[in-house]
C-alpha cells in the first residue's frame, strides 16, 4: 500500500494526531510513516499503532502529505536535510511548529504547497482545535486535505497568518492552562475537606458542564457568572478572592506571553 501520510517528529503532538487519525481510520497504519530520532519513541509508535518508523527523514518524503512535528528549534536543520529531496516531488507540507512562519516554510521548500497549522492536544480524543493558514502555493485541494485531516481530530478554523501566534498562545498552549485550573480547583476541594478522587471528579465535571452550557446556550460568560453569584452568597466570596489574586489578568498575561514566545521562536529560526 502506498505511503500517504508522513510525520517528521513522533513526539507528543505527532502522536496525538497520529493516534486519532488511525483510530478514526482516516489512514490505515500501513499508509503512515514516522521519521523520529529517538529509538525508544520509534519502537513505541511502531508497537502501539502499527505504523512504519524510520530514523531517516528522507524516507518519509515519499508520503503525499508530510506533517512537520519537530520542535521549532530544529526546523532549519531538518528543512535543509529535506529540501533537496522534496524539490523533486510535490507533497503537501503541513507544519504545526509554533512560530515558524509561512514565509520561512516557503523559503525552505520553494514552489511546494505549505500550510501552517496550530492544533492542540485534545486532538487525541477528537476534541482538538486547529487553526490553519495557507501558503501561496496551496490550492483548494490542499486546503481540503488539511481540513479533512484536522476535522477528524476536532474543530478547524482558517485564519490569516498574522493571527497564528495569538492562536498558539490561546488554543495551542491553552490545554496546559485548563489542566492547571482543574488541578487547582481539585486542590481547593481537598483544602476544603474533600477526598482527592471526589474533588477531581467534581472539578472535571464542573469544567465540562460549564463549557457545554456556554456552547449550547451561547450565553455570554459574564451572564453565567452573574447567574451563579447569589447576592451575599458563596460564589461572590470566591470570585472576590479570584479577583484579589489577579486571576483574569493572569490568564490574559499568560496568553500574551505565550503568543510573544511563539513570535520569538519563529524569529530565532
Ligand atoms: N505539545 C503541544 O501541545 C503542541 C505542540 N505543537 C508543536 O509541535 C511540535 C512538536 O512539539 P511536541 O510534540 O510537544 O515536542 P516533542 O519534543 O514531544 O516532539 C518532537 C519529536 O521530534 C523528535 N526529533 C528531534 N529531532 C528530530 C529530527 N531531526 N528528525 C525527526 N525527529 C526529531 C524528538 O526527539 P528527541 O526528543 O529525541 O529530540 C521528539 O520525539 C513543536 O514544533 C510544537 O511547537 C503544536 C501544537 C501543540
Ligand atoms: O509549548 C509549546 O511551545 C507548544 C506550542 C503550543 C503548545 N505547545
Amino acid at each position: 500500500m502506498s505511503v500517504k501520510f508522513g510525520i517528521i517528529g513522533g513526539g507528543v503532538m505527532g502522536e496525538a494526531l497520529l493516534s486519532r487519525l488511525v483510530s478514526q481510520k482516516i489512514y490505515q497504519p500501513t499508509e503512515i510513516i514516522v521519521g523520529e530520532k529517538s529509538p525508544e519513541r520509534r519502537s513505541y509508535l511502531a508497537h502501539q499503532y502499527g505504523v512504519s518508523v524510520t530514523d531517516d527523514n528522507l524516507v518519509v518524503t515519499q508520503a503525499s502529505v508530510l506533517l512537520l512535528a519537530i520542535k521549532p528549534q530544529v526546523f532549519t536543520a531538518v528543512a535543509a536535510e529535506l529540501a533537496s529531496v522534496l524539490a523533486k516531488s510535490v507533497p503537501l507540507i503541513i507544519s504545526i511548529l509554533a512560530g515558524v512562519s509561512l514565509s520561512q516554510l516557503e523559503e525552505a521548500f520553494p514552489q511546494l504547497p505549505v500550510i501552517r497549522a496550530m492544533p492542540n492536544t485534545p486532538a487525541t480524543v477528537g476534541a482538538g482545535m486547529t487553526a490553519i493558514s495557507l501558503g501561496a502555493q496551496a490550492g483548494d485541494r490542499d486546503k481540503q486535505t488539511a481540513q479533512q485531516l484536522f476535522s477528524a481530530v476536532g474543530e478547524v478554523v482558517e485564519v490569516p497568518e498574522t493571527l497564528m501566534d495569538a492562536v498558539t498562545g490561546l488554543s495551542g498552549s491553552g490545554p496546559a492552562y485548563v489542566a492547571l485550573f482543574v488541578e487547582a480547583l481539585s486542590d481547593g476541594g481537598v483544602a476544603a475537606g474533600l477526598p482527592r478522587a471526589i474533588a477531581t471528579q467534581l472539578a472535571l465535571q464542573t469544567v465540562r458542564g460549564t463549557v457545554q452550557l456556554l456552547q449550547e446556550t451561547q450565553m455570554h460568560p459574564a451572564e453565567l457568572k452573574d447567574r451563579v453569584t447569589s447576592p451575599g452568597g458563596t460564589t461572590i466570596a470566591g470570585v472576590t478572592e479570584l479577583e484579589r489574586a489577579g486571576f483574569r489578568a493572569g490568564l490574559i498575561a499568560a496568553v500574551k506571553a505565550a503568543s510573544q514566545r511563539s513570535q520569538e521562536l519563529g524569529a530565532k529560526e
